[in-house]
């Protein structure tokens, strides 16, 4: 049986099975030898289908449902947004990693740019899946090449993983950075003056 949650060869997504996923809490308590029947649990399944549906929301969108808004204003250097805050969900031990994105990139010669806030909305529809921070970094910069057509792009990511913090190794406080180049700013001048930029507090 496939799963109701899986990407098909167009990277389109089933729907979300809130009660397959209140099951599967209400398993998982029971597993942990909880009762899920008593008072204060009885509706912590449907809370956390809920939660999960949002913290996931990404797996039913698509980054072209968002960078939806674009103008011709001729901008033909670098824009950059920084510190947007993102919470995502490591693949590994389904807890979440969060922290901020710096989102930039050289609009296409035809002169097509974003509305600003559909950068954060990029970043949301990548962070909200079971990710790996790597992945989130690169398929943020590869949208915008190809869906802004933009002459170059920047994604730098720095993050604390909870998996990291509260469990295993349990190093709170450790930053994890990642970052994917892509174009004219992988030239070495362009780039410099990005990271400078995403570097100044
Ligand atoms: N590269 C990368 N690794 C990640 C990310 N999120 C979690 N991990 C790592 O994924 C690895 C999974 O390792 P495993 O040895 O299979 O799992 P584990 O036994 O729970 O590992 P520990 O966390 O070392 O206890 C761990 O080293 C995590 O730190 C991520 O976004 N990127
Ligand atoms: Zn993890």
């Amino acid at each position: 049986m496939t799963d109701p949650v899986t990407l098909d060869v167009e990277g389109k997504i089933g729907t979300f099975d809130e009660k397959r996923a209140e099951n599967a809490v209400r398993e998982l308590l029971i597993a942990v030898g909880e009762d899920p029947d008593r008072e204060g649990l009885l509706e912590t399944p449907a809370r956390v289908a809920r939660a999960y549906k949002e913290i996931l929301a990404g797996l039913w969108q698509q980054p072209e449902d968002v960078l939806t808004t674009t103008f011709d204003i001729g901008h033909d250097e670098l824009v950059l947004v920084k510190d947007i805050e993102i919470v995502s969900l490591c693949e590994h031990h389904l807890l979440p990693f969060h922290g901020v994105a710096h989102v930039g990139y050289i609009p296409a010669e035809s002169g097509k740019i974003t509305g600003l806030s559909k950068l954060a909305r990029l970043v949301d529809v990548y962070a909200r899946r079971p990710q790996v921070q790597e992945r989130l970094t690169t398929q943020i910069a590869d949208s915008l090449m190809r869906i802004l057509e933009a002459r170059g792009a920047i994604v730098v990511i720095e993050a604390e993983h909870m998996c990291m913090s509260v469990r295993g190794i349990r190093k709170p406080g450790a930053k994890t950075t990642t970052s994917a180049v892509r174009g004219q700013l992988r030239d070495s001048s362009t780039r410099a003056e990005a990271m400078s930029l995403i570097m100044a507090r």
